[in-house]
């Protein structure tokens, strides 16, 4: 360091109010378009209508950009808080983590299942919006309060008139230009999003309005009595389904020892030749990129399919039934409602919470396999068309087997191989150290998990020449293991012996296990660059803590929770105190490294594909010169003095690694 920066008590800065998200809007929204605070406001609206308070969400697309969202629900509170002193709307709209979802569990709390549980949404909407208007009808009166300036400035309540006995709640937003990559909501994502609220909420109406310059605003409804099967006919158009479309729901009653009352999933399945899209929400939040309620339906889809399948002996010699053979060709709408859903991030494209897959796969699977058996010639369909493609799978593995064993190199020995040469399905787990390797290769699902454990460090290979790669042992298990050549990179990358579609590189979450990852990114980025490009390359994200959780009552029993940094951990204890436990009725245990994990938790964290998070490795094509020179930076030998510079320039934005 240079000593030329100074660093005393006045460098030190407290964010206040609702500036930490105007300092980093991406961490508490998406960023390419205002879309997504406009959603968090017909979230609310929807949330009333999920409620049974709200029958109307009425949405206009305002002449000069800003958006309105009304629902005829019960109105946001507005008189003071009894403890804050400030009227709630206020407090809903100017500081994050307020709001009426947090107490569910006791019964009592205003909202039972809500898309809304970290209290932040609105505040959001505010702090990224040059103005906000709220309108609320309540206790027989129109109330109205405008925020400016980012939520900062807040006028006075204002009361316009008498509204008899409506309620509800009026929003009206403009955003902010200058924190969206686009100014304005895109219409056609607005659209879905409501289109998606009327098949969640049948019997909800849902309206948008766009109004049109010197003319009568246009006007676009939607309702589907159906609920999720219209939606799922909808989607697929022209393209027909081998068999009749099966829809259902299920949902935990009182007595349900594992669940909460109410918690389940309703579902639309069909089975097509094409592929039709697939949708999946919680608690009536679109979730985009999937997650545990998907993992669950696609498990107890496969259980039912299996069960009918040998029941009617319909499997033929030899063939052996997958997942994926079973739901490659399945399209569903899947709506699961969850208590207190776990999602990745603020923006809640994708559901963590690990015990939805057990929720949705035990609701879904005895109905399911109820239905098959009392319409046997659909369950024959669908039969066929997975057999169908199991046989197809098989026989590309075979072409891939041959290929292989007319190679010379013996896999190494410490290698512990998969049954599966289904490269869509088998994986292969680089484990840092012996112990590690020997709680993976437990925890693994050995029909399509591969494990290789590493000793110690790989060497640093950016400047070895690729006729001597595999000259050290290490990195000549690893390639033999993956089936890729050396002498063929670089020239002329060569996957075709590839032996799995995915690498997953497993080090613990510290420094060495850090730098055990780099040394390995700077393998497979030098020497088998394609791998990187093809979306081959994983890294295990395996947690730093766990959380243990008490029973509440009868209703909620004990939780394990995973915290992958101490930032996730923060976020965890603080919403369990706001569910009513004390700090102290919670266990937090830190993981020093992947060994002190046993088998199951391994397996739950970081193996299953159901529950574990891993990152792809990914390089854009328009980035790869950039990166290359960012490799040869910091792993290059000649590069001392660069590196140096480096560091000291941007060393504050990154970790160490000392
Ligand atoms: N349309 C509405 N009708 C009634 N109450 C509302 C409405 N909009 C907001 N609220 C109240 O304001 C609170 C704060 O809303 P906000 O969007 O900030 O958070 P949230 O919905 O609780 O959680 P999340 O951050 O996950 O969206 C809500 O919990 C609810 O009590």
């Amino acid at each position: 360091m240079t000593g030329k920066q100074h660093y005393d008590e006045s460098s030190f800065r407290v964010l206040k109010g609702l500036e930490p998200v105007r300092e980093r809007p991406g961490m508490y929204t998406r960023t390419d378009s205002p879309a997504h605070i406009i959603q968090e406001v017909i979230d609310n609206a929807a949330d009333e209508a999920l409620g049974g308070f709200a029958k109307k969400i009425h949405v206009t697309l305002h002449l000069d950009g800003s958006l309105s969202v009304a629902d005829d629900g019960r109105g946001i509170p507005v008189g003071l808080h009894p403890e804050e002193r400030v009227p709630v709307v206020v407090l809903a709209f100017t500081r994050l983590h307020a709001g009426g979802k947090f107490d569910k569990r006791d019964g009592n709390g205003a909202y039972a299942f809500s898309g809304g549980l970290h209290g932040v949404g609105v505040a959001v909407t505010n702090a990224l919006s040059t103005r906000v208007e709220v309108e609320v009808r309540r206790d027989g009166k129109i109330h109205r309060i405008e925020f400016s300036e980012g939520g900062e400035k807040v006028s006075a309540i204002a009361v316009l008139g008498d509204c008899g006995r409506q309620s509800g709640t009026r929003v009206r937003v403009w955003p902010d230009g200058k924190y969206f990559e686009a100014p304005r909501v895109p219409q056609g994502e607005l659209e879905r999003l409501l289109r998606s609220k009327a098949v969640l909420l049948p019997g909800v109406s849902v309206r948008l309005d766009i109004e049109q310059a010197g003319g009568a605003a246009l006007t676009k409804t939607w309702s589907y009595p159906e609920g999720l099967a219209g939606y799922l006919r909808e989607q697929a158009g022209d393209i027909e389904a081998v068999a009749p479309l099966y829809t259902g729901e299920k949902y935990a009653g009182k007595d349900d020892p594992a669940y909460a009352p109410g918690e389940g999933a309703a579902w639309a399945l069909a089975w097509f030749e094409h592929t039709v899209p697939s949708e999946s929400f919680v608690n009536l939040i679109p979730t985009v990129a999937g997650g545990t309620h998907e993992s669950g339906l696609r498990a107890g889809v496969f259980d039912a399919v299996k069960s009918f399948i040998e029941h009617h002996a319909l499997l033929p010699r030899g063939v052996k039934l997958q997942q994926e053979d079973v739901c490659g060709r399945m399209s569903f709408v899947l709506s699961a409602r969850l208590l207190d859903p776990q999602f990745q991030g603020q923006v809640k494209e994708k559901l963590n919470s690990r015990e939805a897959v057990k929720l949705v796969s035990s609701m879904i699977r005895d109905p399911f396999e109820i239905w098959l058996n009392n319409h046997v010639e659909a369950g024959r369909a669908i039969a066929e068309l997975s057999i169908r493609q199991a046989l197809a799978r098989q026989k590309s593995a075979q072409k891939v087997e041959k290929r292989k064993t007319s190679g010379v190199a013996v896999l190494p020995g410490k290698l512990s191989d998969c049954e599966s040469e289904d490269l869509a399905d088998n994986e292969l787990f680089l484990v840092e150290g012996d112990s590690a390797g020997g709680s993976a290769k437990m925890a693994r699902n050995k029909e399509t998990q591969a494990i290789l454990p590493l000793r110690g460090k790989v060497q640093n290979s950016w400047e070895i020449d690729p006729d001597r790669l595999l000259a050290n042992a290490e990195i000549h298990d690893i390639a033999v293991a993956l089936g890729v050549d050396a002498h063929a990179a670089g020239s002329a990358p060569d996957l075709a012996g590839l032996r799995y579609g995915k690498v997953v590189i497993m080090s613990d979450a510290d420094v060495d296990g850090a730098h055990i990852q780099t040394l390995l990114l700077t393998l497979f980025f030098r020497h088998f660059p394609e791998l990187i490009t093809r979306g081959h390359i994983y890294v295990a994200q395996p947690p730093l803590y766990r959380v243990d959780v008490p029973a509440q009552g009868k209703k909620r029993p004990a939780r394990r929770l995973y915290a992958l940094d101490d930032g996730e951990l923060a976020a965890i204890r603080d919403r369990l105190e706001k569910e009513g436990f004390k700090p102290d009725a919670i266990e937090v245990g830190r993981f020093k490294g992947l060994g002190e994990m046993n088998p199951d938790q391994l397996r739950e964290t970081t193996m299953d594909p159901a529950t574990r998070r891993v990152l792809p490795v990914q390089v854009r094509a328009d980035a790869l010169d950039e990166t290359k020179r960012m490799f040869t930076l910091l792993m290059g030998k000649g590069e001392a003095s660069g590196r140096r510079a480096w560091m000291e320039e941007k060393g504050d934005s990154v970790e160490a690694d000392i």
